[in-house]
């Protein structure tokens, strides 16, 4: 049987939800991934260094006993952020990252900046103590097309945001198009970005084509396969500023098969194999550690995993649901097979 050994992989951004949701994906993450950088984006949003501290507790607590797991807590950024909570932020040692979400753009950001301009004191305290800002890269107005809604952001905001605040480390989460990975290219250093399962293995056509498949709907939306192409070409590239963001990010199955169905993809549950299957197909295998277990790490500040995880060539059952409360959650490729495992 093929196997491969890598240094334990992060996942640099995750979903993880609260109480019984926690609890049934919570594992799926901690069986592989070391560590990874939890999303602030609950109800109401962890706005606060001691919001962020208490659902770390709750994360820790929920944790099955003899796994290791280490959440990297972030806080959601709001027009308000204060500087002296960001400074609060970078003493506590637990939380590793700010979040942008343009108030809007996503599930749960109805809390999120409705112009940078007003954060610009907390974005310069950031930069002052290092501490990154993750991105959720859409611009909201009407009038922009949902498809170059990222395409915009880079103009608009990103590369406005990267010049004026010259010492700021920003990640350009979930990146869905050629745009986006042609920016990161030329970009300082201090810029990198997240790559999902689901934008590395899907395109439009996969969610459109033949009726609507609301599993495979998510925030940027899938664009077209030639920035699928891009994305893996990036991912498998062995550019250090590529790095493993799953974006697992569960919904209850009533709430995204519906008329009006929930943005995210649930991809825990076998994420390491399906960016081996993405990296297998690129002829790439020996570019995976790289992208899922140092550059990410590196970006951060943060020591590399001590120890290895290893993934073997083996066909693998993916479940039609897995139990989540009153309701169930859908897994990516459910009912499916996956090609490798976790050993
Ligand atoms: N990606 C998504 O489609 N959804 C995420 C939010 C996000 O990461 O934008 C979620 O919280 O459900
Ligand atoms: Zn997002
Ligand atoms: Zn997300």
């Amino acid at each position: 049987m093929q196997r491969i050994t890598l240094t334990r992989p992060d996942d640099w951004h995750l979903h993880l939800r609260d109480g019984e949701l926690l609890a049934t994906v919570l594992p799926h993450t901690a069986a592989v991934f070391g560590r990874a950088i939890i999303m602030p984006n609950l109800k109401p949003p962890v706005t606060t260094v001691d919001q962020a501290a208490a659902y770390r507790e709750r994360i820790l607590a929920a944790l099955p006993a003899g796994m290791r797991f280490e959440p990297l807590m972030t806080l959601y950024l709001t027009d308000n952020t204060p500087p002296a909570e960001i400074e609060k932020a970078a003493e506590s040692g637990f939380v590793h990252a700010v979040k942008l979400y343009p108030a809007g753009a996503t599930t749960n950001s109805d809390a999120g900046v409705t112009d940078l301009a007003r954060c610009d004191e907390t974005l310069a305290t950031m930069a002052e103590k290092g501490l990154p800002l993750c991105v959720h890269g859409e611009v909201t107005r009407d009038e922009v097309d949902i498809f170059d809604r990222e395409a915009h952001f880079i103009d608009e905001v990103l590369d406005p945001l990267v010049q004026r605040h010259t010492g700021l480390r920003v990640v350009f989460e979930h990146i869905t198009t050629k745009a986006a990975v042609d920016y990161l290219e030329q970009a300082p250093d201090r810029v990198g970005a997240t790559l999902t399962v689901q934008h590395l293995m899907a395109n439009r056509n996969h969610m459109l084509v033949g009726g609507v498949r609301p599993h495979y709907y998510c925030l940027p939306i899938l664009k077209r396969e030639r920035d699928r192409e891009a994305l893996v070409a990036a991912a498998t590239s062995g550019h250090p500023r590529f790095f493993l963001g799953t974006d697992s990010a569960p919904h209850p199955k009533g709430a995204k098969e519906s008329a009006c169905g929930c943005a995210g993809v649930y991809s825990a549950h076998a994420a390491l194999p399906f960016y081996a299957e993405v990296f297998e197909a690129a002829g790439a295998l020996d570019k995976l550690e790289g992208f899922a277990s140092h550059h990410g790490a590196d970006f951060y500040g943060l020591p590399r995993n001590a120890d290895t995880v290893t993934l073997e060539k083996a066909p693998t059952p993916v479940p039609e649901a897995y139990p989540a409360g009153d309701d169930t959650l859908v897994p990516f490729r459910a009912g499916g097979e996956v090609a490798w495992r976790v050993a």
